[in-house]
C-alpha cells in the first residue's frame, strides 16, 4: 500500500486539522463537521489526479472545446457515524458518484475498555463491480473498522480500484492496512499519522471521539 500523508506538505489542510484537534475549537460542532468536510473536499481534489482521464469534445455556444475528464465510475463509501462529514466533502467534489454506507461501531468487551470488538450491522451500497471505490473514514485507529467495512463492501461486488482516505491515522492503523494490502495498487491518503493508541484504542494525540464531536454524546 502506498501512503500519502498531507501533514508532510504545507497546505491549508493543516489549518483545518489544527482546528479539529484543538480542544478550544473542536467543541463548535458545526465548525468541526465543516472542517472535516473541507478536508474531504481537498483530499478528493488531490485524489482526482489519480483517476483515468480521456479527452471529450464539449460543444460550447461558440465552438468545440477538448476537455480531459475522468472516466472512473466512482463510489464513495463510508462508515457511520463519524464518516458522514468526510463523505459529504467527497460528494461535493465527485457529485455524480455512487454512495455506499456501513454501520460499524467499536464495542468494548470488558468493563476496563481494554478489549475492543467492531460490529457491522447495516450495509447499503450499489453494485461495486468494476467501480473505483473511495473508502473514507476520518479516524484510522486500530484499522479494524476499515478492514471490516472493506470486507462487507466486497460482498457487494469487486471494485476495479480501491482508494482509502482518512483524516487522522495511527501508526498502528497504517501498519494494519499495510498488512491487508501488501501491493502498491492501493493508496491511503491521510492528513496526519499519529504515533500512538491509548489503552482504549483512541489515537494519541488524535482529537478525541470524532463521532461525538460531530454529532454529540451517545449512550
Ligand atoms: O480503527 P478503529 O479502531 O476501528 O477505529 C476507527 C473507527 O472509530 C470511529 O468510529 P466509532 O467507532 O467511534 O463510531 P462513531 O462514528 O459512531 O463515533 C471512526 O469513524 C472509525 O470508524
Ligand atoms: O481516536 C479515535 C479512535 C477511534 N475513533 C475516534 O473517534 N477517535
Ligand atoms: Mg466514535
Amino acid at each position: 500500500m502506498k501512503v500519502i500523508n498531507f501533514a508532510e506538505t504545507n497546505s491549508v489542510i493543516n489549518q483545518y486539522v489544527a482546528e479539529i484537534r484543538d480542544v478550544n475549537i473542536q467543541g463548535d460542532r458545526m465548525r468541526f463537521r465543516r472542517n472535516i468536510e473541507r478536508i474531504g473536499e481537498l483530499m478528493a481534489y488531490e485524489m482526482s489526479k489519480e483517476l483515468t482521464y480521456s479527452v471529450k469534445q464539449v460543444q460550447t455556444p461558440l465552438g468545440v472545446a477538448p476537455v480531459s475528464t475522468p472516466d472512473d465510475d466512482v463510489v464513495i463509501a463510508t462508515v457511520f457515524r463519524a464518516g458522514l462529514p468526510l463523505h459529504q466533502g467527497f460528494l461535493n467534489v465527485f457529485d455524480r458518484a455512487g454512495n455506499a454506507f456501513v454501520s460499524a461501531y467499536r464495542y468494548y468487551k470488558d468493563k476496563e475498555c481494554r478489549e475492543l470488538d467492531v460490529h457491522i450491522e447495516y450495509i447499503a451500497t450499489p453494485d461495486l463491480t468494476q467501480k473505483t471505490l473511495m473508502l473514507v473514514d476520518p479516524m484510522l485507529a486500530t484499522g479494524e473498522s476499515m478492514e471490516l467495512a472493506y470486507r462487507a463492501f466486497l460482498s457487494k461486488g469487486r471494485p476495479a480500484r480501491l482508494l482509502i482516505a482518512c483524516v487522522i491515522a495511527s501508526r498502528q492503523g497504517v501498519e494494519h492496512l499495510q498488512r491487508l494490502f501488501p501491493e502498491d495498487d492501493v493508496t491511503l491518503w491521510c492528513a496526519a499519522i499519529d504515533p500512538e493508541l491509548n489503552e482504549r484504542s483512541y489515537i494519541v494525540p488524535g482529537l478525541g471521539d470524532a463521532g461525538d464531536l460531530a454529532y454529540g454524546d451517545k449512550l
